[in-house]
């Protein structure tokens, strides 16, 4: 591999510095046969890393394969993700663990890691075998898609988890208080007379799994935080000294259930689109680290289960290629955060929370050639069908959005580069 100079790249968007990127780790000095990209204006960040990602392989691979989702990680400017278990058959297994571990080296543009289900076959009735699935290097388990609901079990997991030193994330939703839910319970889908999804299912999981972390001591992380009072919640936890960590979506920053005025399926996702005031919640939240960090709950779907009424349809939407420009829109622009906190809660955060070593780290000598160039100036407007997901349920079709990835690159080798990914 030749080595690459990276002209003029400001790191953290502070003053513009060369980087030689040289068998795989950022080096000093100069050499004279290195490929150069011209990064005039570019913001430099370590690479993202996506504790929530969907994608579909084994059993759905006519919505995501995990060669289609990687492209879209790394265009996304995306360096590790985080590969969910809702698959068909579950990851709940280590040999099914290890198939996508596997492929995700054969593709080779992300750091693809498998989360292993909690319990066997998402089901909530008993544990998954946890141990053999961290001892093939799996670091983060969760039911995703569904709440571990029943407190024993999810007491259990979290005890087992912290023998492992691994991560329980739960997608926090009490089953009863959301049977036949449909939309965010308020006034926008009283008018509409869909079934509401009430804020308290959420908070009343993470209220109880944030009292289980404090029993059992385990790193408990919190998947698509959606409500005012799970962020307060959160607080709450934190300054107890309960080792508890959260993320939020896009989508959740950036729309809310005005939305459902478009009767659209491509706005149905789990939890649902909250009110404005939560968006804003969650905002101020991340800028204070409170919520840690960005996931996309990146989540394809086939057009059969969006175009058709909103109650038949599947929740969830596409994220990777658009998470970084939502982030610029609801975020930077307002000045919520500045790069440094971008590389914060894109990159360092979630490589932290899930124990990575070689991901999230410092733009400096010595360390992993892996990071992202960003046009801070550029904008884009967002097409469904041009997107690398062979799905296209982006809930930004038409938009024009802040921020472009330009380059993604993955221990010193171009992975994404001007919109086209590089193998
Ligand atoms: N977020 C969603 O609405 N859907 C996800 C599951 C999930 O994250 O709960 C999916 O797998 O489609
Ligand atoms: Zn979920
Ligand atoms: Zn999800």
């Amino acid at each position: 591999m030749k080595p690459l100079l990276i002209k003029g790249a400001r790191p953290y968007g502070e003053e513009p510095r060369d980087l030689l990127l040289r068998d795989g780790l950022i080096a000093e000095g100069a050499v004279d046969d290195a490929e150069v990209i011209e990064a005039d204006g570019l913001i430099a960040l370590p690479g993202f890393v996506d504790l929530h990602t969907h994608l579909r392989e084994p059993g759905r691979e006519d919505t995501e394969t995990i060669a289609t989702g990687s492209a879209a990680a790394a265009l996304g400017g995306y360096t590790a993700v985080f590969a969910m278990a809702n698959t068909d058959p579950v990851a709940d297994n280590a040999v099914i663990v290890q198939h996508v571990a596997r492929r995700g080296r054969e593709v080779g543009l992300v750091d693809v890691h498998p989360v292993g289900a909690v319990t066997v076959g998402l089901k909530g009735e008993r544990l998954a075998e946890l141990g053999t699935m961290a001892a093939t290097g799996v670091l983060m388990f969760s039911d995703d898609g569904h709440c571990v609901a029943d407190p024993l079990l999810m007491r259990r997991a979290l005890e087992y988890s912290t023998a492992l030193d691994v991560v329980i994330a739960q997608h926090a939703e009490e089953p009863r208080l959301t049977e036949g839910a449909q939309a965010h319970e308020g006034e926008h889908a009283a008018r509409l007379g869909l079934a509401g999804w009430p804020a308290a299912a959420e908070e009343s999981i993470i209220a109880r799994d944030c009292l289980l972390a404090r029993q059992t001591g385990a790193r408990l992380h919190v998947c698509h935080v959606s409500t005012a009072g799970a962020a307060e919640l959160i607080r709450w936890a934190k300054s107890q000294g309960i080792t508890v960590s959260a993320e939020v979506t896009p989508h959740h920053l950036l729309l809310d259930d005005e939305r459902l005025a478009t009767y659209d399926p491509v706005n149905k996702v789990n939890p649902p689109l909250r009110t404005a005031a939560d968006a804003k919640v969650l905002r101020e939240a991340l800028a204070e680290g409170v919520l840690d960090c960005v996931a996309t709950d990146h989540a394809p779907h086939a057009q059969q289960d969006k175009d058709c009424e909103w109650s038949a349809a599947r929740p969830g939407m596409l994220g990777l290629q658009t998470a970084l420009s939502v982030v610029v829109a609801t975020m930077v622009e307002p000045g919520l955060l500045d790069w440094r906190g971008v590389a914060r809660v894109m990159s360092e955060r979630p490589a932290a929370i899930a124990g990575l070593t070689d991901q999230g780290r410092p733009l400096e000598a010595g360390e992993p050639a892996t990071l992202t160039l960003v046009d801070p100036a550029a904008t884009w407007t967002v097409r469904g069908a041009l997107l690398a997901s062979i799905a296209a349920n982006t809930p930004y079709e038409g938009m024009t959005l802040p921020g472009r990835v330009v380059t993604t690159v993955l221990n010193g080798r171009v992975t994404a580069h001007e919109g086209k990914v590089l193998q």
